[in-house]
């Protein structure tokens, strides 16, 4: 990767809090080739981001340009303000989940916010702690960036520059505009994850084993931290409760249509909703950020050595380019799913390519 992209910060940048984020971000740098030290309340957390190869332990020689504060909310604003305290030549960012909150919290301290500028990778996994770290966990994200008044272009860049060095991709927003945002695209979906999740608590054995991939997909993220979520959530209410108000009607409506589904206007109501849904998906940016969506497709494939490979063979000498490509397992069967994404253009002539090679097209 550094042939084609240089690395941009020449400079050690200094990472607090080694879990998930601030292991990841090691990881990416240190890939390319960035001198990058590692500190963390824990001791055995920086050992196991070091051992993994984020970065070496801090030392009382460090000079890092860039420090990367990637502890939990609530104490962001704390570290923040030690670390601008302890470094004074450095710029320090930091990638918690909410922008408003820590800034607010250091102007109200007074401290001066000329070298810190907020940031927030969106990108993550749902299980914390270095051990889950990944190197390439930026690789295509946003990456937003909140500059305000203070902020001097030359800092600004530093803060851009770390984001494309582990592949991600720079947005500049405002902390408002930030925080309103995440909480229509990730806070409030992580309710709604959650609380689909919890249905399925004390659902039967038989109930679950026909679970496919729609509740998977929807509850995917339900496994995440309470502990990380509920500092999240609590510091960016304002965001989140307009949100929740109108799933509540919503809900309601769709609830009250159901339960008297022969009334007059009732399926007009659950089918209008429903098409919102479909208008309101449509809006997701697609793969390269295009607001395109994509044919699917899915193959059967027998469970054997070699078989994926082949598909994938095949549909090169198509000149089929796929977007994106999911394997699944069926349950019980010797046989594995294979589902991709083509331009919708040239859907039915591969379907008919693929029968004519013996293909199973589900
Ligand atoms: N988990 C996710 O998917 C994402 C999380 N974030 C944000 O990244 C930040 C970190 O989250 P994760 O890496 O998931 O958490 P994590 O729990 O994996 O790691 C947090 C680390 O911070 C350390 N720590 C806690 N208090 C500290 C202090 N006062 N000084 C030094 N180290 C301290 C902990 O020992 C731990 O190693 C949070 O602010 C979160 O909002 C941002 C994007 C995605
Ligand atoms: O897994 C996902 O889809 C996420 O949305 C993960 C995530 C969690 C918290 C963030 O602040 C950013 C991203």
């Amino acid at each position: 990767m550094s042939d084609t992209h240089p690395v941009r910060l020449n400079a050690q940048v200094r990472i607090v809090g080694t879990g998930l984020l601030g292991a990841s971000i090691g990881l990416a740098l240190r890939s390319q080739g960035v001198d990058v030290v590692l500190a963390d309340s824990s001791p055995s957390s920086v050992r196991l981001a070091a051992d993994l190869g984020a970065g070496r332990p801090a030392s009382a020689t460090d000079v890092p340009q860039v420090i990367v504060v990637c502890v939990p909310p609530d104490v962001t604003s704390d570290v923040i303000e030690a670390e601008l305290r302890a470094y004074p030549s450095a710029v320090v960012t930091d990638v918690a989940s909410v922008k408003l909150a820590p800034l607010n919290q250091l102007r109200e301290r007074g401290v001066d916010i000329t070298r810190y500028i907020g940031s927030h990778p969106l990108a993550g996994r749902e299980r914390g702690g270095a051990i889950s770290a990944r190197g390439d966990l930026f690789i295509g994200r946003p990456w937003v960036v909140c500059r305000v008044e203070e902020t001097p272009p030359w800092a600004l860049a530093l803060v851009e520059d770390l984001a494309l060095d582990v592949g991600a991709v720079p947005i500049e927003m405002t902390p408002q505009a930030h925080d309103q945002a995440v909480g229509l695209v990730s806070h409030v979906p992580q309710i709604v994850s959650s609380l689909m999740a919890k249905q399925l608590e004390g659902a039967s054995d038989d109930a679950v084993r026909l679970a496919g991939q729609g509740v998977r997909d929807v509850t995917r993220i339900a496994a995440s931290s309470p502990e990380l979520w509920i500092q999240i959530l609590g510091a960016n209410k304002d965001s989140i409760v307009g949100v929740l108000e109108n799933l509540q009607k919503d809900l309601q409506n769709v609830t009250d249509a159901l339960r008297d589904v022969d009334a007059p206007g009732a399926r007009t109501i659950i089918a209008e909703e429903m098409s919102a849904g479909n208008a309101g998906v449509a809006r997701l940016p697609g793969k390269h950020g295009q607001n395109r969506r994509f044919a699917q497709i899915v193959v059967l494939v027998d469970d054997r050595p070699g078989q994926l490979a082949q598909l994938l063979t095949e549909l090169g000498e198509l000149n089929i380019n796929v977007e994106d490509l999911r394997l699944e397992h069926a349950e019980g069967a010797q046989m594995g799913m294979v589902e991709f994404s083509v331009i919708p253009e040239v859907r039915d002539s591969l379907l008919k390519d693929l029968e004519k090679r013996n293909w199973r097209v589900a």
